[in-house]
Formats: structure tokens, sequence, C-alpha cells
């Protein structure tokens, strides 16, 4: 198919942002403070008489050390801190420093830099490097002064900027990053020492007495000994992962201690992974420099090289964590000086923590972590709609996932369609349940009458193609989904879920055969390149099989998928049982539920018992895979107030310990017992798919749009000018009309939701003004929306020529729909009168689906009488008999004729239409219809919008 506009929505090597420039000037001392901002919005809508809570907006206010700047509002909270910041960068004529050196002059600018740190002012400033410096000059003995040259790389990311430009490389070695910090700091031997070999730097005059007093009194008055709690990570991966506790002294280096930690004399030689996780973390790894690495340690720019080979063995699970290679045992700590504070901040890292960062490696991980559900939530395979997916959304997991792996950002590009030259609507019309309201098809007709009109947003369809590159733009895979999508952000949504779905699987199964890795990627439109992607994955997925199998010791069973056949004697029982009354309904696919659930680890015997996860209230849609299999299975055989209790075998160890709060008493449970897991579940609620969905599935075109047809037919057919919407809802066939010539000329539409009054208005409006002059043939002249009941009269709706009410009377009781009938043809009187509600004989038809779980069931008429009605909202569903005698009596009491027909399906076969339809019209001749000029003045409605074309024209001219 054809495209037209084209728009990368990322760039391959995007400028620095406002926000990075920002940091790289202020770092820490910028504070963002964003606000709501709920405007009474203008809602394009002019005269609409709703107040219209606008969407949220957000703006941004960024305090700096000397000034404070606001933002304008936007819909993003990101959008309006770039903002701020691009306001402050205008406002401080900053620029982006550097960017545009040459080497030579980054280098220069290293030494400066490097000089300043070691200047008299530079120690009491709020700099977290400066922190180190005060911190140093308590040590003791030889090392009083001296500053590791990794904490000069850790704390300011200005240096390894300025690094990159002398040598790219520095990006994926931070090793060089160093060395060049340490040959800086030898090209100012007057103000600092280095010696060959190592990896400090002094100072090389002390400081003046009273620098010396103010900055280091400064801090002892608040420093208390600290005892923080780390996790030791050793090079072999058949150790385990091991809490370690740093106790930190008033006067003593946090560096030092966690060197002794790793077996080092002191912190000198320690190196220091970037931050792990989100910007502003403190958490890193720290590991002692390789021995061949110090040696080969030179002083001198040029002869800084790449060390070819260090023999120390690579930490693949603290490599993984943070994307940098490190070598032997580490340490895993929340620790450092930050720019907000002089005191040390600090934080506990749990084993919990620890596998919670390996969960988030996990294309499902960040998901399932969003959820706070690690052991129940999946990844869903699709997006049905927004309301029904929970969780952090699929581009945002892409581009976690890519940031914690240390790939590039996902690069989006979106293609557009004008709607006109799509001729693909069956396809499109799968594919959009993730866009609401009006669809796309019906979009694409209209466009055919009116050009261009932008109805609702656009009048374009987009998709949307995903590359995942390496940091070094080596491809990895790219995703080219064949549908198209009414919004372009749900087709980014789209596009990125299948690329995530993808990476799911693999990493489950990654030693699949290359054509199987290839089939399943072309069943989501993906396209791998399979070297780049094992290159960048091997170690991951190597150390998880290793870590996986190797520490498990055979004590306990691996199982991905916890599949509830595998056989696990006298565990894998379900036992259901009833917590209060059987409704008799049950969840089939698209109902919406709310689980409790409880999820322990159970060992051998039933000894021991310890809760992993449990949750008050979950929601979940079934069929979309946002729950893992065992526990769809059970639920869907439950009704609403059941309890259900089970067994499975155990999940990736991952999950379980990132799940436990005493991750290290079920870890030695791990290791120690067989153990499984149990699951007791209660389904609390349920709502039932919602009834276009299900119309949707069954009817081409949807019957919602099969009934509007109708409707427009017989209001054509009628030369009415009149038009009278009862229970207009959100303007579905008001909107309609208004593509088609009649001879309309004045449309009302009464409704009670003022939610949905506010969509018609907007849709209306936008069609009647700005639309009108190309629709000649179409004469609306005046249009209004009023909130009423129509259960209550209103004079100003006497005798209109045609009157609608589609899908409405079920949505009231029973008695209310007759007291309607009875108001609607005695005082309302339309000359027409078109009713339309679900015939509930049909329902079989269209829940059968739902029902082929019990299709054993050999008592079929058990199956039709539990239908249940089509939408949890509808009060009572009529039989075609129930509908004829309410109809038939209708009309003989107020002088009607009525004729029965209606949309889906056929009369003549079992069981009539899907939606039954009645026409009534008026016996009397128009001279005997009694309408009195509108003197007695039953307003009982209230305006919500009002359109005239004469007033539009004199208000435009
Ligand atoms: C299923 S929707 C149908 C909307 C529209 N007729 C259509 O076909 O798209 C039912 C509508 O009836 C409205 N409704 C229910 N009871 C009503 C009443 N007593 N007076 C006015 N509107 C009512 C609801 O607010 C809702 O918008
Ligand atoms: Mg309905």
């Amino acid at each position: 198919m054809e495209t037209g506009r084209s728009s990368a929505i990322a760039v391959k090597k995007p400028s620095p942002t406002p926000k990075a420039i920002i940091f790289q000037k202020f770092g820490k001392e910028a504070l963002y403070i964003v606000d709501e901002v709920r405007d009474v919005a203008p809602n394009g809508c002019p005269g609409l008489a709703i107040p219209q809570k606008g969407p949220c907006l957000y703006r941004c206010s960024l305090q700096l050390p000397d000034c404070t700047v606001v933002s304008g509002t936007f819909k993003k909270k990101k959008d309006a801190e770039q903002s701020a910041a691009e306001k402050a960068i205008e406002m401080l004529g900053i620029h982006p420093s550097t960017n545009d050196l040459s080497a030579e002059e980054a280098c220069d600018k290293l030494i400066a830099c490097v000089k300043y740190f070691f200047s008299d002012e530079f120690l009491s400033s709020l700099h977290p490097l400066s922190g180190h410096f005060r911190a140093a000059l308590r040590r003791d003995g030889d090392l009083y002064g001296s500053v590791p040259a990794s904490v000069i790389a850790a704390c300011d990311s200005k240096l390894s900027n300025l690094c990159k430009l002398i040598n790219p490389k520095v990006e994926s070695n931070h090793f060089l990053l160093i060395s060049y910090i340490m040959s800086a700091a030898a090209r100012l031997p007057e103000f600092v020492v280095t010696c060959e070999g190592q990896l400090s730097i002094w100072r090389k005059k002390s400081y003046p007495p009273e620098i010396m007093e103010s900055s280091l009194f400064q801090q002892s008055d608040t420093l208390d000994s600290i005892c923080i709690k780390a996790m030791h990570i050793p090079c072999s991966l058949e150790k385990a992962v091991q809490p370690v506790t740093l106790n930190i002294s008033s006067t003593g280096y946090y560096l030092d201690v966690i060197a002794q930690k790793l077996g080092l004399a002191d912190g000198n030689r320690i190196m220091i992974s970037r931050t792990i996780g989100k910007a502003s973390s403190e958490t890193r790894l720290y590991f002692a420099a390789p021995k061949s690495y110090l040696m080969n340690q030179s002083s001198d720019f040029v002869n800084v090289k790449e060390v070819a080979q260090i023999e120390d063995l690579l930490n693949s699970r603290a490599s993984c964590l943070c994307g940098q290679d490190i070598y032997g045992d580490a340490i895993l700590a929340s620790i450092g000086y930050t720019w907000k504070s002089k005191d040390l901040f600090h934080e506990d890292i749990t084993l919990q923590s620890y596998y919670r960062m390996l969960v988030s490696l996990m294309p499902s991980g960040v998901y399932k972590l969003s959820r706070e559900a690690i052991l129940a939530a999946e990844l869903p395979m699709a997006l049905t709609t927004r309301t029904n997916w929970r969780g952090s959304l699929p581009r945002e997991i892409l581009s976690t996932f890519c940031r914690l792996h240390w790939l590039s950002e996902p690069v989006f590009s979106t293609s557009s369609i004008p709607l006109k030259a799509s001729t693909e609507s069956s396809r499109l019309d799968k594919k959009l349940k993730f866009s609401e309201s009006v669809e796309l098809e019906k979009e694409c007709m209209s466009r055919g009458a009116i050009n261009d009109l932008e109805l609702v947003g656009s009048g374009s369809a987009f998709k949307c193609e995903v590359k995942l590159l390496s940091k070094s733009q080596d491809l990895i895979l790219e995703c080219s989904p064949k549908e198209f999508h009414k919004k372009q952000s749900d087709s980014i949504q789209n596009a990125s879920l299948k690329v995530l779905s993808w990476l799911n699987q693999y990493f489950k199964d990654p030693d699949l055969s290359l054509e199987k890795l290839n089939n399943s990627a072309s069943a989501l439109d993906i396209r791998i390149y399979p070297e780049n992607l094992s290159k960048k994955f091997a170690l991951y997925l190597s150390m998880r099989n290793i870590q996986q199998t190797e520490t498990q010791g055979g004590k306990f069973l691996k199982s991905n998928s916890m599949n509830m056949q595998t056989t696990m004697p006298d565990h894998g029982v379900c036992c259901l049982s009833t917590g209060g009354p059987d409704s008799g309904v049950y969840p089939s696919n698209g109902c919406l539920l709310f689980i409790s659930y409880s999820i322990s680890l159970v060992t051998e015997g039933g000894n021991t018992k310890e809760l992993l996860e449990s949750k008050e209230e979950f929601e979940f849609e079934i069929g979309s895979g946002a729950i893992i299999p065992p526990v769809e299975a059970v639920v869907t055989q439950m009704a609403i107030g059941q309890s259900a209790c089970f067994n499975t075998e155990l999940p990736l160890q991952e999950l379980i310990l990132s799940a436990a709060d005493d991750s290290v008493r079920v870890l030695s449970l791990l290791l120690s017992k067989v153990c499984w897991l149990e699951y007791s579940i209660s389904l609390l609620q349920l709502t039932e798919a919602p009834e276009d969905r299900m119309e949707q599935a069954f009817f081409s075109p949807p019957l919602s749009k099969q009934r509007v047809e109708y409707a427009v037919q017989h209001i054509r057919q009628s030369c009415a000018t009149t038009l009278v919407d009862l229970g207009c809802g959100s303007g579905s066939l008001l909107d309609s009309l208004l593509d088609y010539p009649t001879s309309l000329e004045k449309v009302v539409g009464v409704d009670l939701s003022q939610k949905s009054l506010s969509r018609a208005a907007k849709i209306l409006h936008s069609k009647l003004s700005t639309k009108s002059d190309v629709l000649p043939y179409n004469g609306v002249k005046s249009a209004v929306l009023y909130d009423g009941s129509i259960t209550m009269f209103d004079s100003r709706l006497r005798g209109f020529d045609i009157g609608t009410c589609l899908e409405v009377i079920e949505h009231m009781e029973e008695d209310e729909a007759c007291l309607f009938g009875n108001i609607v043809l005695s005082l309302f009187r339309p000359r027409i009168l078109i009713v339309s509600t679900p015939n509930y004989e049909y329902n079989v038809i269209l829940q059968r689906s739902n029902l082929t779980s019990q299709e054993d069931d050999p008592d079929e008429k058990i199956q039709s009488q539990s239908c249940k009605f089509r939408n949890h909202d509808h009060k009572f569903e009529w039989t075609r008999e129930q509908f004829n005698s309410w109809a038939s009596e209708l009309a003989a009491r107020h002088n009607y004729s009525v004729e029965f027909s209606g949309v889906g399906g056929s009369a003549d076969i079992e069981p009539g239409f899907a939606s039954q339809i009645a026409v009534f019209r008026s016996s009397l001749p128009p001279e005997e219809e009694n309408h009195p000029k509108d003197d007695d003045l039953e307003h009982h409605y209230k305006v919500i919008w009002e359109w005239d074309s004469n007033n539009l024209s004199r208000s435009s001219l």
C-alpha cells in the first residue's frame, strides 16, 4: 500500500535535549517542579453549556540557583520540563559547551576541569565530587588527601563527554576514561601528584586553614556512622549473590569500606560503574581495577590506549546490570555524594531490589513491576482498548528496555495515508479496536462525501515502524506492522508492543533454530538481524541460563511457562469452592475482572509456606494475555464470589526472589527444599465484554452502523424537515445524517448524559460550522442539544416530523420504557417514530463463542436460558414477542400504526434480527394533529448547545 507523509520521530543521534544541557550545567541543583493545571478548557465548541474539564495539563517550574523559570502548559509532564529547560537556556544564554570542540580543545578543557577540582574554592562547593575531596582529607596516613580517579570520572558527566571527543571509544570503555583523567592530572605537575600504576590523585599544596576548617566543620556536624546494606556479586555464577553490610564510621571514607569488602587495602584502586536504573540513581557497581589495566597505565594522552586483554574474569551478572564490562567480584551499592546536600546519600540494596533489577531487564519485566504483580501479571499480547490496558504503556516499556540494555533509543517512524486513499477498510476495522468511538471505515465513507473533513481528530490513518539499534548503530531488529491506526500514538504503541512481545518470546527461548526465530518474528511483522541480536543479548541470556540451572542444584524444577499440565503429583489439583451465590455468569473473552489473589512458596510436605505476592484487587481483561495462563484458565471457570486454589511449578528464580519480601529466607528454601507455588484466587467482580465489541466481531458493517443506516434511509424517504433523536448519546446518528443529502432543516438531540452530549456537541459543531458551505445539499439550518429525560415531556419538541430512539429503552427500567412510549406518542406525537432495541433471542448466537467451553453440556436448553444481557447497563432485553406486544399496544392506544423490522440477521431465519426495530406512523391526518402553539411552555429540558446557520453567518461576517 502506498504511504503518504512520513516522519521520523527519533533521529539517529539526537542532539542533547534542553534538560540534558541544564543538567550538564547545573547537575542536580536544577529542580523541576511539575504542577497539574486543569483549566476549564476552551473546547472548540462555542456555546456548549457544560463546563469542560479539559485534558489534564502540566506546567513546570524549574528552580535554578539564581532564578526560576516557568513553562507554558503541556499535555505531557516531560514536555513541560523540556520547555522550562529551554526557556532557562534562552534566558541564561547557555550554549551546550562541549559539542563543537576539537580533540585538542577537549584535552585542554579536560585539564582545566581537573585543575578546577583541585582549586581552593572547589572544596566547599556543593558539587558531589567536593564531598569526596573533603572525605579524602579525613583519610589516614599515606591516603590523606588522595582521591581515586574513578570518582572523578563517576561524579562529573562533563568529563566523560570531553573524553568522548578525544576518543569516541570512551563511550564503551570506561577504563579509557580513567586513563584520560589520569593523563590530564599528569599535565598539572604544579598542582597535583599522580604515580605510575596508581589510580589516585593528590593535591600538592595543602589547603589554606580557613578553607579546611570551614568545609570540614560543616560536614562533621551532620555525619553519623552509617550502616547500609549492599550486595556482593561474585564473579563466579556458581556463587550466590550475598547481602553485605557496609559500616561507615563518621570519619571513614566509604570507598575504603567498599574496597575492603572486595579484599582491597583501600579505595584508590577501585573502579566505579555508571549509575544503574534511573538517571537520578546513585546505585553503582564497584570492583577492583584489573592488574593488567594498572600495569598498562600511561601518563601521556597520546599513549592512552585500550588494554588489549584483561585476563580477570568478566562478571556477567554485574556487567549485565550496568551494561559495562565489570571484572572480578563486585559490590552493588546505592551510596554517594549528590548535588542536593553535602551529606552522604545512601539507601539499602536488598536481595529483593537486586532481583528486581534483574527482572527489569526482561522484556516483560518493566510491565510486571509497573503492575506490582511480578508473579501474576504478564505482558498482554495486544492492546484492545486503552482503558483496558493497565500498567506502563508499551512505548515506555520499550524505551526503558533499551536504556537498561544499553541500546540506542528505539527509532520510531510513522507514516500516514489520507483516508480517502485507503481501500483496505476491512483490514483497518479489525485492527482498530484500540481506538475508540468512530470507526475508521465510517470515516473513510464520509470522506467520500466530504472532502478533507477532519473528523474527531484526524483524516489520516497511521502506521509506525520501529527499529532497535545498538549504541554503535548496528541494527538488531526492525518491525514494520501492516496495520493502520486512527491515531499516530496508537500506531506507535502497537508497534512497540509487537517488538516487546517478540523479545519476550526470544528471551524465554533464545536457543530456537534460526528458522523458528525468523518465523516467530515475521508473524509479528518483525525482521531480525540474528548476529547483532545474539551479540547484544548473549551475555545476559547465558548468565541467566547458567544461573538458573547451576544454582538450583537440581533441587527445584525449572519451568518458564508455569504450565499446569506438567506433572506434579498430588499438587496440581485445583479446588473450586463457592464463597458466595453462584450468579451463573462466567468470564469470557473481553470481560474485565477483579480478582484477589495470594501466591505462596510451599515446600514439600507442606511444612513451610512463605507468602510471596498478594493483592486485594487486581483488574485485568480476559483473553488479552495480561495474566499468567494458569490463572486465566482457572478464573474462566469461576463465578463471582467463588475462590480457587491450585499449585504450579516454579517460574524463573528472579521472579520469585523479586516478589518475596524476605528474599534471603526464600532463597535458602529454594536451595534446600523441593518447592512449588500455591495460588489462591477469588473472583470479586466481573464487567462483561462491551456490547459493541461483540457486535463488531459478528457483523460487518457493525450492528451500530447498520442501525444508523436503517434510520438514515427512513429519514431520507420521509422527506422530514424536523428530527429529534431521543437518547442521542454521543450523536452518532445526527453526525451520520449530516453526511447525506436530506430534507432536514432542524435536528435536535436529547440525552441525560452530559458526557455524551458534550461529545455530540463537539462533533456537530466541527461538522456544521466548518463545512456547511461545502455541503450545499445539506440544508440543516439549526441544531440543538438538550439535557433531559425522554420520560419527561418538553413542549419544544412537539409535532416533529420524525423521532428516533435507537438502543435507548433497554437502558431504562421496563416501567419507564412504557412511560416513555406513552409520553412520546401522546405528547410529542412525531409523525414517524423509529425505536430499536436488542432482540434477546439473538443472544444465543452472539454469546455462542463464550459458551464453547461448556459445549459438552448435554442440556442445550440451559445454554439458551443462561444467556446474559448484551451490556451490563441493560435493565431488560425483550424477545420478539415482548417487543411486538409493547409496540402494538402502544400504537393502538395512541392512533399510530406500527411495522416491525430490524438489522443484523433476517426476519425469516430464527431467531430473527439481532436488533429489532419498530416504525410507528401517526394514523391521524395532519390537520387532525392537535399541536397547540408552544404557549403552555412546558420546558423541562436544558439547552446544552445550539447552532443556527443564520447566527453563524452573521457572527462570522
Ligand atoms: C446505548 S446509548 C444509545 C445512544 C444512541 N442512540 C446511539 O444509538 O448511538 C443509550 C443512551 O440512552 C441515554 N438514556 C438512557 N435513559 C435516558 C432517558 N431517560 N432520557 C434520555 N436519555 C436516556 C443514555 O444516556 C445513552 O446515551
Ligand atoms: Mg443498549
